[in-house]
């Protein structure tokens, strides 16, 4: 039986007969040979071996989307969910520059960055249904130059976006025969990389696991963590009151002082590191073959003695005044869907923290999306960076810096040991905020740099 991409969510009722619709993702099965599997752990009890996530308990679930475990997952937020399927739907189905099989070519070549197993098998299958040559599926090597060529993008606007300048896209639309890529291919395949590299991060930050596959674990076992319990229980009452403090405050800083705020907090976030519990980076042969320049990564500041990224100041390229204009100028649908799923992830709220009801939750959802764009160097002049610090505690932020920047790097114990009182639903939502703050901090960069290319 053909393989039928998982790419819009399916429930039980809609479809019987796509009961199957995951076909293809067993390792044994799957088209690229040797895939392992993502860390499994073993020591958890009441997990459905079979459950979408290896973190959440099946109970949490919305509902059973068959074969399609992100789908299981977001489910949990339909207005969410329902924005995110119509945007992949455009993106890798509907009217668009690139070729199908391209597409799915290129989401494999993002998901490798990441090291992403369920998205590197999951397109190799689409790719195949669409009729992709199988034979780029051997590795990069053997896919035309034409796609090759897309790997500085790729690894820059997987792990340092800012480093991107115009030379690069100017390089990449210069006439060369049949290799050059028009601007409105090359939009279509920015968009797909970043949307993939932010859906890494948000498979493995919610620890998503791939469907029907018996995992073989190649990786090296996870340290033996500690299970220091970072957050005291009162971690949800001290938000919540922190939120009110602010609320009630309206202290204002000084312009400098605002300035040297977002500067401290850049430099900290350096230090902001799962101590001690970084395994050894190993990359799947199934991964690697579509990787060239593999060691190149998120910086590690402090231990390559490298500056922090230059600070990008969002009021003088924002999304809303010039990326969605510039976007929607080039491939217009997509930029009035990735407007609309921005703001539907920057303004959901159930006005809950934890059992707590009726609050206004803004500052913090703010705090979290600003400190991931913090952590790439851009700074909105009207924040408060000082902020940061007062809502997300130490063990917050180490796992989200490392699922928004080595999201190879999740374990179980980094999703427990941060919001110890919250439910699993808050850290999917959390996981949403990391997902478009990454997306969009990608964009960010690469269409400033299309800008100042065409001036
Ligand atoms: C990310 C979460 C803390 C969000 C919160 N539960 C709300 O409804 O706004």
């Amino acid at each position: 039986m053909a393989a039928v991409c998982p790419i819009s969510p399916v429930r039980p009722a809609d479809s019987a007969s796509n009961a199957r619709q995951d076909c293809n993702l067993d390792p044994q099965s799957s088209p690229v040979n040797g895939l392992n599997g993502v860390e499994e752990e073993k020591d958890q009890p009441n997990r459905d071996p079979r459950g979408p996530s290896m973190y959440i308990p099946v109970s949490e679930l919305a509902g059973a989307y068959l074969g399609d475990n992100i789908a299981a997952v977001m489910g949990i937020h339909p207005e969410y969910l329902h924005i995110f399927w119509k945007t992949q739907h455009q993106l890798l189905r509907m009217d668009g520059a690139l070729s199908l099989p391209e597409r799915h070519y290129v989401a494999i070549m993002a998901a490798a960055r990441h090291q992403c197993i369920y998205l590197v098998s999951l397109h190799s299958s689409c790719f195949l249904q669409v009729g992709g040559d199988p034979r780029w599926l051997e590795g990069i090597q053997q896919a035309p130059i034409k796609l090759r060529v897309l790997n500085d993008l790729n690894k820059f606007l997987a792990h340092r976006p800012w480093m991107l300048a115009k030379e690069h896209i100017a390089l990449l639309l210069r006439p060369c025969g049949g290799n050059s890529w028009s601007l409105a291919e090359l939009i279509h395949a920015i968009v797909l990389l970043t949307h993939f590299h932010a859906l890494s991060s948000f498979i493995m930050g919610c620890g998503i696991r791939t469907p029907q596959s018996q995992l073989s674990n190649s990786r090296p076992p996870s340290p033996v963590e500690s299970n220091e319990t970072l957050n005291s229980a009162e971690e949800a009452e001290r938000v919540v009151a922190e939120m009110l403090k602010l609320n009630e405050e309206g202290e204002e800083a000084t312009r400098e002082e605002m300035e040297t705020r977002f500067e401290k907090e850049k430099i900290e976030s350096v230090m902001v590191t799962a101590n001690g519990r970084i395994t050894q980076c190993f990359f799947s042969p199934a991964i690697y073959r579509f990787l060239e320049h593999p060691e190149f990564g998120y910086i590690d500041f402090t231990r390559r003695g490298e500056q922090a990224p230059p600070t990008f100041r969002a009021h003088e390229f924002t999304w809303d005044c010039h990326g969605y204009s510039l976007m929607h100028g080039l491939y217009s649908e997509i930029g009035q869907l990735l407007d609309e799923k921005f703001q539907v992830s920057y303004n959901l709220t159930y006005h809950t923290i934890a059992t707590h009801q009726g609050v206004d939750t803004s500052r913090l959802r703010r705090a979290i999306w600003n400190y991931i764009q913090c952590i790439y160097g851009i700074r909105y002049d009207d924040y408060d960076y000082g902020e940061v610090n007062h809502l997300l505690e130490r063990s917050l932020k180490v796992y989200m810096k490392t699922v928004t920047c080595h999201p190879e790097r999740v374990t179980h114990q980094l999703y427990k040991d941060f919001w110890r009182q919250f439910k699993h639903s808050e850290k999917v939502h959390l996981n949403f905020l990391l997902l478009e703050a990454k997306l969009q901090a990608a964009l960010l960069y690469v269409l400033r740099a299309i800008s100042s290319c065409k001036t």
